[in-house]
């Protein structure tokens, strides 16, 4: 080629050049309106803020930002807008307000890695996301979870009886209790041990949404390609990790209903979730698979959603009711005056126990399940405060830190019911955490309602009969326990050691009555099933 041909196209490829940056610089004035992004740490070029992100306790690190640079931060990483939301004001104004426009979610390929793909939590705002929110509000809004009342009193006092069996398994008779309410309502299915195949099935899901879903935490977040290495390449640890994550959320999904589903194949009487809406898929004479897979999805995410927040919320109650014995007191009081010492309580109590409402709300707010809540994303180009918002911006709200904020609660890492209680009563004018810890606008969580009796009846039965107090050393003494969070997508107390031991020989004798007689009706309701 000639040198006249090289400069030739050398001018085109300039000329090209130039004329994409002056257009895609048109363009961008043409979208923002000359509106700014909101301030942000410095960004570097191509890689945008990608240094900045926080791996560990994000919550903390973008509280400590907000402080500098204000409310609404801005990040950048190759090419993913994110922006954080740092207190309760903007957080309402831009999640709940304007949720229209702010209820969508970015589409990580961690979704599918992690093996969350059937969870309606991940799915894009659209019709899909539409159809399985119908389908699972339809079983959880206020009216429906009435209905469960009965078998989640049952399986708190079953609760009882294993926690004064077995003090130091808290946290997997927690998981048990939670289990067997939602396994019986949603599949009909009956898990009584600690040892059963869906709570393990339940685990090993577990962790790849726990580990998985912290946005920013896998690089294959912000470079997609890196989700085709396969595992078996040399430093391929996380492409392994994700075989065995998306291999538990299958498992989840199919396992317990596919057992569901056969009761009902072979004639036996079941009532359940599950059972309920492949019955009336039935009559309506629809059986397409994809109805199916909605029916599917929604048991899995009502078991799985539930499971580790209820949890993590529970042992948060033990953890501030053992650390602080002045509660305990005081909680004991209540329940001796409203409840007395022959009976258990019950949800007729709800009200008059204002305390050990109090308790829950101060140990949803201390311990934040989702620290960072479960990011959202706007569906178009937008503006707020001024600023210039693009689509599919990530919009984290930092519920951890609008928890923790001194101006709204004094000495917010201290563990303190009284902070919700002004004579004698609920005080609607503090700031009620349950408005943050279920989430925002369009998206709020649609189990809170069962997720509130659930923990009411069982702290309220469990406070009401034991003694819960720091955890003993060998010598007899008690052992200073760590009071921190663990980190991740759903975050749990870190130290969770105490002492449970019954009140007195009364309340012994009151709890294993109580779950003698739990156990021998639910065997009665139980139909004799073989093994799915
Ligand atoms: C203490 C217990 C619970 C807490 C703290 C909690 C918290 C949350 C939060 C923060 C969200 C995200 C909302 C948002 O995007 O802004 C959420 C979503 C969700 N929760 Fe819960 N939750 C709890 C219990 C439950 C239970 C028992 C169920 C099921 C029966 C459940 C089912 C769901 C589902 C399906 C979503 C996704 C909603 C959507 O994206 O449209 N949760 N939850």
């Amino acid at each position: 080629m000639s040198q006249i041909t090289y400069f030739a196209l050398a001018s085109t490829f300039i000329s090209l050049i130039v004329v994409f940056y002056v257009r895609s610089i048109a363009q961008r004035r043409a979208r923002t309106l000359g509106r700014p992004l909101p301030p942000g740490p410095k960004t570097l070029p191509i890689l945008g803020n990608m240094f900045n992100m926080p791996r560990v306790r994000p919550w903390i690190v973008y509280r400590d930002l907000s402080h500098v640079l204000g409310d609404i931060i801005h990040l950048h990483v190759l090419g993913q807008h994110i922006v954080v939301l740092g207190s309760a004001q903007a957080i309402y104004e831009y999640l709940d307000k304007r949720s229209a426009n702010t209820s969508d979610r970015v589409q990580s390929p961690m979704i599918e890695l992690s093996g969350a793909s059937f969870n309606l939590a991940f799915m894009p705002y659209g019709q899909r996301w539409r159809r399985h929110r119908r389908s699972l509000w339809q079983y959880f809004h206020r009216e429906a979870t009435e209905g469960y009342k009965t078998t989640q009193q049952s399986a708190a006092h079953i609760f009882l009886q294993e926690l004064c069996e077995r003090p130091s398994d808290l946290r997997d008779i927690i998981r048990l209790n939670f289990a067997s309410v939602i396994m019986k309502i949603g599949y009909d299915i009956a898990v009584q041990s600690k040892d059963d195949a869906y709570l393990k099935i339940a685990k090993d899901a577990h962790e790849g949404r726990a580990e998985g879903m912290v946005p920013g935490r896998f690089l294959v977040d912000f470079l997609p390609f890196l989700r085709h290495i396969p595992p078996f390449f040399p430093f391929a640890a996380s492409q392994k990790l994700w075989v065995k994550w998306k291999a538990a959320g299958d498992r989840l999904k199919n396992t317990p209903f596919e057992c569901a589903k056969a009761k009902l194949a072979r004639g036996q009487p079941t009532q359940s979730i599950v059972a309920n809406s492949l019955v009336r898929l039935g009559k309506m004479g629809i059986s397409s698979p994809e109805e199916e897979e909605i029916v599917k999805n929604v048991g899995a995410v009502a078991f799985e959603a539930g499971i580790d927040t209820v949890l993590s919320t529970m042992l948060s109650v033990f953890s501030g009711v053992s650390l602080h014995p002045e509660v305990l007191a005081k909680a004991h009081a209540e329940l001796d005056e409203v409840v007395g010492p022959h009976r258990l309580p019950d949800f007729s109590d709800k009200d008059s126990l204002v305390y050990i409402n109090a308790i829950i709300k101060e140990a949803m707010r201390w311990h934040t399940v989702l620290p960072m809540g479960v990011p959202h994303a706007t569906v178009a180009d937008d503006e707020f405060r001024g600023y210039f918002i693009p689509a599919g911006t990530m919009v984290l709200p930092n519920t951890w830190a609008c928890m923790h904020d001194p101006e709204v609660y004094e000495d917010p890492d201290v563990f303190r019911p009284e902070r919700f209680i002004r004579n004698g009563k609920l005080d609607p004018t503090v700031q009620d955490p349950t408005a943050f810890s279920f989430g925002y606008g369009r998206r709020i969580c649609p189990g809170r309602y069962f997720a509130d009796s659930a923990l009411f009846i069982n702290v309220a039965c469990a406070i009401h009969v034991f003694d819960v107090t720091p955890p003993l050393g060998e010598d007899g003494l008690p052992i200073e326990v760590k009071q921190g969070h663990t980190d991740g997508f759903i975050s749990h107390p870190e130290d969770v050691r105490c002492t449970i031991k019954p009140r007195s020989a009364t309340a012994e004798a009151l709890l294993r009555s109580h779950a003698t007689s739990a156990r021998q009706s639910s065997n009665e309701g139980e139909q004799v099933t073989p093994d799915c």
